[in-house]
């Protein structure tokens, strides 16, 4: 089987070491997955590192620069497996410079609180990491 594809993406969040928003981006295609609420990013072109490929897609996608803190590392060698093809590697992030909108890829965005996290339709590979996630919110239950 081919090696997996390495998608990264951000969970944007209101404050690095306090969150109390993330946000989340919902998509308009492929079909199947239209509707579906996820993390902004995407895959790693040839000749740039994962970094440079989330700034990119942030600006592209939503029209921001980020401050990116730490890595929500994975249990898959830190990456988190998607599905057979995809799998991932997401880092915090702040928005240092413009206001998100959802100019390609996604109708709409959203900042969830944490008790929020669950009233969106994720994709299913997130959710474990929307699980994971939710340790990161302080002083909630
Ligand atoms: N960006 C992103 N992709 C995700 C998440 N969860 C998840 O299963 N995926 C899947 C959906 C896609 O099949 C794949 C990433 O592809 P993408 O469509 O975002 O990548 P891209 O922006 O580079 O797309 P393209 O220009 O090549 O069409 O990973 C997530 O939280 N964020």
């Amino acid at each position: 089987m081919a090696a997996p594809i390495l998608v990264v993406a951000a969970a944007l969040v209101d404050d690095l070491d306090r969150p109390a928003r993330l946000l989340a981006a919902r998509r308009t295609r492929p079909e199947a997955l239209a509707g579906r609420w996820e993390f902004p990013g995407g895959k790693v072109d040839p000749g740039e590192s994962p970094p440079e490929a989330l700034h990119r897609e942030l600006r592209e996608e939503l029209g921001v620069a980020v401050r990116l803190g730490r890595e929500v590392v994975g249990p898959d060698d830190g990456c988190w497996p998607l599905t057979d093809r995809y799998r991932m590697r997401l880092w915090l992030g702040r928005i240092t410079e413009g206001r998100p909108e959802p100019l390609e890829d996604h109708d709409v965005l959203r900042w969830l609180t944490r008790a929020e996290l669950g009233d969106v339709d994720w994709i299913e590979g997130d959710l474990p990491i929307v699980a994971a996630l939710r340790g990161y919110f302080p002083d909630s239950p």
